[in-house]
This record gives C-alpha cells, structure tokens and sequence, in this order.
C-alpha cells in the first residue's frame, strides 16, 4: 500500500497549488484526479476554456473594432463552430503541459482515477487500467478535498447533451448555434450569453431575479443591462423556467412559469453547481456534506471537522473562483506543514468575463449607503481618455467610491474592455489604505486606460470642493 504525507484530490486551483506548496516544504505528495489531464474543472471546463472561447469571439468577430469602424464591421462573415474549438484545444493543451512540468519538477505524484474514503487516514481510489478496473489503496498522514462542483441538474430540464446542456458539456464541444436560450444569468449565464451574442447569435437571457450580479456596483451593472439590451439580447428578468419540451423539428422550447414559450436550437443551462462529494464516502472519514455538496471548514485554516483533512477551492462555497481556490489550497498546505501564510478574505476582486469586461472591488456605492458611511463617488468614461479614442472605446467606465472626510478609497468598479487588468490598480491602494489624492496627485502613463483612475478621481475631488460645508471639507483635498 502506497503512503503520502500529503494526499490531495483533485487537481483544480485549490489542489494544484496545495501540492507544490506541500512538495516545496520537503513532503511526499500524491494528487488524485479522475480526468485523464491535470487541471480540473477550471481548466477543462471552467475558467480557461470560457475566457479562451471569449478571445476567440472577440478576435473573430472583430467586436474590439466595432467602436472605430462601427456596429456593422466583422473580423470574418462567416466564423463556424470548427473555428470556436482551434484555440481551445492549443490553450488546454498548453496549459496542461504547464502544469504536469511543474508536478513533475517539484516531485509531485499523480494518480488517474475516482478516490473515496476507507478511513479517515485512508483512500481506495478506482482506476481503469486498459480494460482492467482496479482499486488503489494508498494512506495519507493529511488530505486535501479539492473536488470542485458538478453543474446542478434539476429533475425538469431534460439534458440530452446536444440541444440541452449545461456549462461542462456545452464548452467540450463547442458549437455556434443558429439561436440561443441561457437559462440562469450568473457569472456563466451572462458571460456565454454575451460572448455568443458578441457572434451575431440572437440570444435570450432568462433570469428569475429581478436583477442581475447583486454583487457588483448598480451603475456598472445597469450599463452592462443597456449594452446586453442595445445589440438584441432578450433579457428575461423576474421569468422562470418551468420545464422544457421539445417541438416538432426536436428543437427545445422552454415553457415559463408564465406560459411564455422560448425556443432556439440550444438551451444552456447556467443555474449553479453543487459540490462533487457525492461518491467521497464522507461518512467513513468521520466527515458529512451539506445539502448543497459543500463542506464546511475553518475558513483560516481551512481544517474540517477531522483536523488532518483540509478542503478548499468550490467545495466550501463561496466565492468559489480559481482566484481564491488557488489562496486557499496554498494555505491549507502551510498550515498543514507548519509554515505560517494568511489567507486574503477581504479586499478581494470579482472579474466577470462578459463582453464587454466587469470588475470590481471594495464597497460598492450600495454597500457603503447600507453601512451609513458618508462617501462621495467620481465615475470616467474610457471615452474621456486618449487611449479610449485610440481604441475607439466607448463604452467603458469606472467608478470610484470613497470615503467622505478621509479620502479614502473603498471601492473600485469597472466596465470595460481591460477592466479585469485595470482592477489591481483600485486594488493596491485600497489594500494600503490609501485615499483619492494618491491618483490625483500622481502621474500616470500616457495614452493609457488607467488614465481614467486619475479623472474619477479628479471627479471626486471636484464634487468635494463644491460641497457647501467648508468644516466638511476633506482633509485629502488639502494635500492637493
Ligand atoms: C464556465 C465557468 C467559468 C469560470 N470562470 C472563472 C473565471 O473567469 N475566474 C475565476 O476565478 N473562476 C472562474 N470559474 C470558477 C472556477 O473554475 C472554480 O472556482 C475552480 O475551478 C475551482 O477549483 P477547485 O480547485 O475547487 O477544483 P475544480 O477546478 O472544480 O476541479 C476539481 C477536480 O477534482 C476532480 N474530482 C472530483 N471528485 C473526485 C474524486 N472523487 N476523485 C478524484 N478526482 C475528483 C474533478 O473531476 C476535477 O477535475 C469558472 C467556472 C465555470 C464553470
Ligand atoms: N468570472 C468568474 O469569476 C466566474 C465565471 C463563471 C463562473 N464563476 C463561478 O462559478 C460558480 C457558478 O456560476 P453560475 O453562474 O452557474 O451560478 P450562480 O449561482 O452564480 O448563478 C446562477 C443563476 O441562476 C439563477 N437561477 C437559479 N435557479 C434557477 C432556475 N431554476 N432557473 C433559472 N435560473 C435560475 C440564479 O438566480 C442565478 O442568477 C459561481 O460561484 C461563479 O462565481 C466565476
């Protein structure tokens, strides 16, 4: 039987980076995966592959353009589902080379196959050996579950894996359909939906909600509602899907709680995952799941109710984004091994991959109304800069939210072509605790996108001189 310091399932974010850590602080380390490629869901299903598909649209359909030669320019007239899978495959495979040269430098061992618990310090994990099936035991003095989500499938959508797919099967094969219906509008819903609208595919966004990303700042999601709207998304807020059927050409039609019936020749279902611990056999490692597959952890150390198994990445919940499961599988393997590193749990950005780009971080103007706290906004328009002009970008902006008597910044929040680059900028200074006179007073390169920091600020510095209040003044504006 096999044995390992370290034992870590799944190969996502969270397991890969809690490896290396593991295998850098002098440990034995097996990572467990049943795809036959390193990556996990974030790069075969997830992250990767929908921000490749995205460049793809992008660049085929020449939407960057379309600001300086207008609405009606296109990159190419005919773009084909062959030409969606080209870049794909090349990234993917890119990406798993990366990652099995870095298990491979650092010592890290991997095993294909299905793990589950025996005990609480040991794993059967269920291979296939040519046509031969197999089961591994192997012992683990510490375990990391990282197994990520599965898509959620309720019981009235009839997923078939052609013309009704969830998010996993859609991007294996990825097709450009002649009419799209995206069922669920988060961070997947919209992201497809406008990367496919962004393809000249009529799409229709359905949403039982009445709004959209309540985590982001209103006015970034209000402009991203009027963009989706003006290029011909059907934006179906407050409207559920009741069950699907199909018609007589056997293409789905959604039947809404209303009655309504939308059809098209694929309905994509984006209506969140649930945690994969289903097959686990939690019980026998003394550990149990919620209803939603999620286990819970001591969110600093990331330990489960047994002090040697630690789990991180999507299986705790949220935020459940590669960014923070790459955090989190880093510092379990710290502190399981004795070494010291903190976890960032505030302070962190959100970056939705849609077309055009969203990204925030901070307080958003709600958020800080809700806490009571006096603040003033500054909002830019990538329009009012050089660089804007150059790239024929117009409808990109960012906002600021600070706080009133301080200066501080609190928030940060961007549409826009960049904005998930841009966000760092808003990121390191409110991380240092740094106030609005910081982008005022410093130079920034010219022509650039950031140029739009130092005009919101400027903006906020300018509503504050106008205050009526001379007591109120900031005490930041004195500096400038
Ligand atoms: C379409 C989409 C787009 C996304 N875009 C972004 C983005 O732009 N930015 C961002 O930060 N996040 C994004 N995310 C979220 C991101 O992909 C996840 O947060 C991330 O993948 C979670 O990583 P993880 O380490 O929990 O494991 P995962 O990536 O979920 O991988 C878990 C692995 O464990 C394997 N496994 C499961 N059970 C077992 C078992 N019993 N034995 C062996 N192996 C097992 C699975 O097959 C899988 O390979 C996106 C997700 C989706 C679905
Ligand atoms: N750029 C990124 O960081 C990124 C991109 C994609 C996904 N992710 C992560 O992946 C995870 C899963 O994303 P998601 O978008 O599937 O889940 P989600 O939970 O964020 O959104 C699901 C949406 O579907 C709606 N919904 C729920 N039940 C429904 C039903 N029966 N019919 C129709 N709509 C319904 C919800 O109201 C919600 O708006 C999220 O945690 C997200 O953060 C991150």
């Amino acid at each position: 039987m096999a044995q390992f310091d370290f034992v870590v399932i799944g190969s996502g974010p969270a397991g890969r980076r809690a490896a290396i850590q593991a295998a850098k602080l002098g440990q034995s380390v097996l990572v467990i995966d049943d795809r036959k490629k390193l990556g996990g869901v974030s790069l075969h299903t997830g992250t990767i592959p929908s921000k490749t598909l995205r460049e793809t649209a992008l660049n085929l359909s020449g939407w960057r353009e379309r600001g300086f030669y207008g609405q009606g320019y296109r990159a190419r007239q005919d773009i084909r589902s062959e030409d969606l899978a080209v870049r794909l495959d090349k990234t993917i495979a890119h990406e798993v080379d990366v990652l099995e040269h870095q298990f491979t430098r650092n010592g890290v061992k991997h095993l294909v196959g299905r793990a589950r618990f025996e005990s609480p310090h040991r794993l059967a994990v269920d291979r296939e050996v040519g046509d031969q099936r197999i089961t591994e035991i192997i012992e683990a003095e510490k375990i990391l579950i990282g197994v990520g989500t599965t898509p959620y499938h309720p019981d009235n959508i009839p997923f078939n894996g052609t013309s009704v797919v969830d998010s996993d099967r859609f991007i294996l094969s990825p097709r450009l359909p002649r009419s799209l219906v995206v069922v669920g509008a988060g961070v997947i819903g919209i992201e497809y939906a406008t990367i496919f609208s962004a393809m000249d595919v009529p799409v229709t966004l359905i949403e039982p909600r009445d709004s959209l990303l309540d985590f982001m700042d209103r006015d970034i999601v209000d402009h991203l509602v009027y963009l989706m709207r003006d290029r011909g998304v059907d934006l179906r807020l407050g409207a559920s899907v009741r069950h699907v059927v199909f018609n007589e050409r056997d293409e789905p039609v959604c039947v809404l709680a209303d009655g309504r019936l939308v059809s098209a020749e694929t309905v994509l279902f984006t209506a969140g995952r649930i945690g994969a611990t289903g097959s686990l056999d939690l019980a026998k490692a003394g550990l149990t799941a919620d209803a939603r597959g999620r286990i819970e952890v001591d969110r600093s150390t990331f330990q489960t109710a047994q002090p040697h198994i630690y789990a991180a990445g999507d299986v705790i919940g949220f935020p459940s984004l590669a960014s923070t499961s790459m955090e989190q599988g880093r510092a379990a393997a710290c502190h399981a091994f004795g070494k010291d590193c903190a976890c960032a749990d505030s302070n962190l950005p959100y970056g939705v991959y849609a077309v055009p780009e969203l990204s925030s971080v901070g307080l958003t103007e709600q958020e800080a109304r809700r806490r009571g706290i006096a603040y003033e906004c500054g909002i830019a328009r990538f329009r009012e800069t050089s660089r804007g002009h150059i790239m024929g970008s117009h409808c990109g902006m960012l906002k600021l939210v600070c706080e009133q008597g301080s200066g501080k910044l609190l928030g940060a929040h961007i549409i826009g072509e960049g904005a998930s680059e841009l966000i760092h900028i808003g990121q390191a200074v409110i991380g240092l605790g740094g106030t609005v006179s910081y982008l005022v007073d410093n130079c920034f390169n010219y022509p650039t996108l950031a140029e739009a920091y130092k005009i919101a600020a400027l903006d906020i510095w300018n509503r504050l001189q106008h205050s009526a209040v001379d007591s109120l003044q900031p005490q930041f504006a004195k500096v400038c």
